[in-house]
């Protein structure tokens, strides 16, 4: 039967897109499938049949569903009245699509369709479009029972693809069922469109290999496909009872490499055998298929492969000698290779194999598998040959096999390992089992340690992992800086206590209580002076270990404080311990002893007076999150409301006339969005830029400020309304940059000050934020470039360029006036915490701080030094988990338990890890429960007793520390 295609229809078009034409209707029809399965007559009308046919087969321009059906409906009305045949005769379609097909060349390749399975028991998410390989030969079938035409050739259609497709209904059925093990499946034909056939690119091998015409002879077949008989019996393996849950199986995952483009050799095989199985309980197959599937069969039975390599094919290797022999880049190559080397190959291994199996008494079991790895032919090459891969997959899946072979721990393969010692012996028992053609340089076998070592290597790898869990500290364990600095920080600590013993000016209070403001201003370069404040550590961080590194000294006569950072970190070997301290120069340091008071007077007072004098003047905290920048700028901002209205009122006298104070207060979150805090709707501010070089903050409140009062609850009011979130560093970190803007105006309005407050959002580093949110990560990112930006143009301004990058950011859009008037006045303070956990951070700080003013060239590295661990870390106080096994005996016979059994692997760590059973079984002879009890008691109680010394320790060092300062 033939269908004619139309002729304007050309066969490029089934080139560039065969499925162009989709139903929209697949998933409606589909349902009705479902509702009219029980009567599938049911939707077979002509009409229906005709816009179903048509509007699949019909290949070129898309059309509307509504185009669909009055194609069909006009196509059925002209065939009934020009020709006046019957239904089958009108319905029947135009083209001859296998004349098409092979045209083509498409004849051999796969295609899958969405059908529609649902079995009897499904529940309702099993009834979901499933995909079958289908080829144009199948399609072409389908298409002739749909058109009721009887006299189709069954010959004409794929053995694989007939076993799926036969149905068990009447022929003249519009779906096909098929039985499986959940009961019978239904196919719907009215998914039988272009769109649901996807052409599988690689399909057309596999096709070549595995698809036997029915009428084909089994020795056609063979010839046919190129492949040995054998192969062809791969498309009937496994015929057990379970094919039809493996049918299902099967056929999800040929649809998985359908759709990957790439399906896969092994599903496809797995498919048709099991479809073929299933068929043959199938009354209806042709007597051809029958025969077929009996040759195969009996090759099938009489192939020497085992099935579970047939059904599945080998896969990565596990953990086996390696048997192969050969190079080890041959090894890895293994299935890569020709069949030629495959051959070479399968000889050496499986006499080899079979060798060294029978010397080994632990693989005895498995001489019925060697023996039949040794019977295999050698002829066979590419799939059926031999290799490493395929035993080591054979033992896999063979059942039988005795399973504990596999899992052995390595020192099960220990006797085969050292007999490849020597070469000389090696070839010696080699020669006799091998041909001896080749030279005796070729044949002499190299210890290839491909799998002994990998698996040896990764063993003692675990076995270092377990040891260094075990020893605990004194063990070599990899540690990260912070972990070890904690680990570690008693003898840290006292190193830094010795070393600040030695140097008894660092961190002496001192914080320039004799020396005026304005002589620390002289030390500013460029009216950019940089200062460091140290916060006290807090309690809690004491209480997890933590300890001081930051040392201030703000005692010398130089130009410049030093801020000193005792860097504590681990010699490679995590052993050693390694002090490193740099030397920070800054305009200003002030220890954890400056009051507000102090850091008021010597850095913001002379910056508050020049503002009131009509000066530019900006004050700006930096540092990380939690470092007390809020606490410090608090603290300015309560002086600075007094101080600026006494300042003015001086120079009011002065000058008998009045200033007038307005302030503006906006909070910049991220690089562009601009807040008002002095407004309760949350206006968008825009930055301006005046001709005359000042910024304007448009929509910005000005709130007129008369006294001190007023301006300091209009700070508080603006910091309420200040987005803040709570941190794992900081209970109320600020998520924002604050700018206080007090602009200070003479009567007639022709001088001007200003001031402005900034309070940066703390700086992040990628650990602090590593578990922040994604709109937090973004945040701390925009934070970090404002910050960069504004260092990029305190840079540009100390260097005297003549462009200031001011653009960089909303921040330094607002400091422009700042940035770029040299007689403006900015002072930085860099906030810093002490803690050793954090002295990435505060080196940062420090760098920037000290780059800002352009003194980085005066860091200084010491050299680094290793710590001498300290006494203090008494020994008597070392937990019981970190005992050693002579520390645990003596113990026991401290307290008398003498009976307790200990073993050499028996330590501190050991016993602190078992349980009261475990203690009953390995460490008592009589296994009393009540002696281990009292043992798992003692321990524990010891292990309270030692904690809290040491917890006593640690306090009472750094009330120790708290004394030498
Ligand atoms: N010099 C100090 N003396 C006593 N406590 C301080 C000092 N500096 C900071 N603190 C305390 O440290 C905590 C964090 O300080 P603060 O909120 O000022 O940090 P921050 O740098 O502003 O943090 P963020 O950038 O996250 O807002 C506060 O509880 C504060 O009281």
């Amino acid at each position: 039967m033939f269908i004619r295609m139309p002729k304007q229809k050309s066969k490029f078009r089934i080139l560039r897109n065969p499925f162009k034409i989709k139903s929209k209707n697949a998933d409606k029809n589909h349902y009705q499938t479902l509702k009219k399965k029980s009567n599938p007559d049911m939707h077979t009308s002509p009409s229906q049949k005709n816009r179903r046919l048509l509007g699949s087969i019909v290949l070129g321009r898309r059309k509307t569903s509504l185009e669909k059906y009055h194609d069909a409906k006009n196509s059925s009305e002209n065939n009934k009245e020009n020709n006046g045949s019957t239904d089958q005769e009108s319905s029947s379609p135009e083209f001859d699509l296998e004349e098409q097909s092979l045209k083509l060349n498409m004849k051999s390749a796969v295609f899958t369709t969405k059908v529609a399975l649902t079995s009897n028991r499904a529940t309702e998410r099993s009834k979901e479009l499933r995909k079958i390989p289908m080829t144009c030969s199948d399609l072409q079938y389908l298409l002739n029972r749909e058109n009721n035409s009887a006299d189709v050739p069954p010959t004409s259609v794929s053995t694989a693809s007939n076993d799926l497709l036969s149905p068990t209904s009447a022929a003249s059925s519009s779906s096909t069922s098929f039985r499986g093990r959940r009961g019978s499946y239904t196919m719907k034909y009215s998914s039988l469109t272009e769109k649901n056939f996807i052409k599988v690119p690689s399909a057309k091998t596999i096709s070549d290999r595995l698809y036997v015409p029915s009428s084909a002879s089994s020795s056609e077949c063979a010839s046919s496909t190129g492949l040995p008989l054998s192969s062809g019996a791969e498309s009937c393996s496994n015929t057990d009872d379970n094919n039809a849950a493996d049918f299902c199986r099967g056929s999800r995952n040929v649809n998985r490499g359908g759709d990957r483009a790439g399906a896969r050799k092994g599903d496809f095989t797995r498919k048709y055998s099991v479809g073929s199985a299933l068929y043959g309980r199938d009354a209806s197959l042709s007597p051809e298929t029958i025969q077929i599937m009996e040759e195969v069969e009996n090759a099938y039975m009489s192939s020497p492969i085992p099935s579970g390599y047939l059904s599945s094919p080998p896969k990565k290797s596990p953990a086996i000698p390696d048997i192969s022999m050969g190079r080890r880049r041959d090894a890895e190559r293994g299935k890569r290779h020709s069949a030629k080397s495959n051959v070479r190959k399968m000889n050496i291994d499986a006499s080899s194999l079979l060798a060294r199996v029978k010397k080994s008494d632990e693989l005895k079991s498995n001489h019925d598998i060697s023996l039949r790895l040794c019977d295999a032919p050698i002829k066979n090459v590419g799939r059926n040959a031999l290799t490493a891969d395929m035993i080591s997959s054979n033992r896999k899946t063979n059942d039988h096999i005795d399973r504990t072979t596999l899992s052995a721990p390595i020192e099960s393969f220990e006797e085969p390992h050292l007999e490849w010692k020597s070469p000389a012996d090696r070839y010696q028992s080699s020669s006799d089992e091998r041909s001896s053609t080749r030279s005796p340089r070729s044949q002499v076998l190299r210890p290839n340690p491909l799998h002994w070592q990998s698996n040896g290597r990764k063993q003692q790898r675990n076995l270092r992992l377990r040891d260094a869990k075990t020893k605990g500290v004194d063990g070599r364990q990899n540690l990260d800086k912070r972990t070890a600095r904690l680990r570690f920080g008693d003898t840290f600590a006292n190193d830094i206590l010795q070393h600040r013993a030695k140097c008894p000016h660092l961190n002496d209070a001192s914080n320039h209580s004799d020396i005026v403001g304005s002589v620390i201003q002289d030390r500013a370069m460029n009216g950019v002076s940089v200062a460091i404040r140290k916060r006290p550590i807090f309690d809690y961080e004491i209480d997890r270990g933590d300890f001081d590194i930051v040392s201030i000294n703000n005692t010398t006569e130089s130009s410049h404080d030093v801020c000193i950072v005792h860097n504590c970190v681990m010699h490679p070997d995590m052993k050693q311990m390694i002090m490193k301290l740099t030397n920070f120069p800054v305009t200003a340091a002030f220890d954890e002893h400056c009051l507000d008071d102090d850091i008021y007077r010597h850095l913001a007072e002379p910056l508050v007076n020049n503002a009131a004098n009509d000066g530019i003047s900006t004050i700006l905290m930096y540092g990380q999150t939690g470092c007390g920048k809020s606490f410090t700028m608090s603290g300015i901002e309560l002086r600075t409301a007094r101080g600026l209205f006494r300042a003015m009122q001086g120079i009011d006298k002065q000058a008998s006339g009045k200033h007038t104070v307005t302030m503006q207060f906006v909070e910049l979150c991220g690089s562009k969005e601009c807040r008002d805090l002095l407004s309760s709707s949350s206006v968008d501010v825009k930055v301006l830029d005046s001709n005359d070089g000042s910024v304007q903050l448009a929509n910005a409140t000005s709130l007129e400020i008369s006294t001190p009062d007023d301006l300091l609850k209009a700070i508080n009011v603006a910091k309420g309304r200040r987005a803040t979130e709570a941190t794992d560093k900081n209970g109320v970190s600020s998520r924002s940059h604050a700018v206080c803007q007090l602009q200070m105006k003479s009567a007639d309005e022709r001088n001007r000050g200003v001031l402005t407050l900034i309070d940066c959002a703390g700086s992040e580093r990628r650990h602090d934020s590593m578990y922040h949110s994604s709109e937090r990560q973004r945040e701390s990112a925009e934070i970090n470039a404002s910050l960069w930006s504004l260092k990029e143009c305190i840079r540009a301004r100390a260097n005297k360029s003549t462009r200031i990058p001011y653009r960089g950011s909303t921040l330094t859009r607002i400091l422009r006036e700042t940035l770029e008037r040299d007689d403006a006045k900015l002072c930085i303070i860099g906030c810093v915490a002490p803690n050793a956990t954090d002295t990435e951070h505060t080196m940062e700080t420090l760098k920037t701080i000290s780059g800002i003013a352009g003194i980085d060239v005066n860091i200084v590295e010491e050299k680094a030094r290793t710590v001498i661990r300290s006494e203090i870390q008494s020994k008597t106080h070392t937990l019981p988990k970190q005992w050693s096994h002579e520390h645990l005996l003596k113990f026991l016979a401290q307290k008398k338990m003498n009976t307790v059994k200990l073993s050499q692997k028996h330590d501190g760590a050991a016993l602190m890890k078992m349980s009261i059973a475990q203690m009953k079984v390995h460490l008592f002879d009589d296994r009393n429960k009540d002696k281990a009890k009292d043992l798992f008691n003692l321990l524990r109680k010891e292990n309270d007793r030692l904690n809290k010394l040491q917890r006593e320790d640690r306090m009472s060092m750094v009330k120790e520390r708290k004394g030498i300062r």
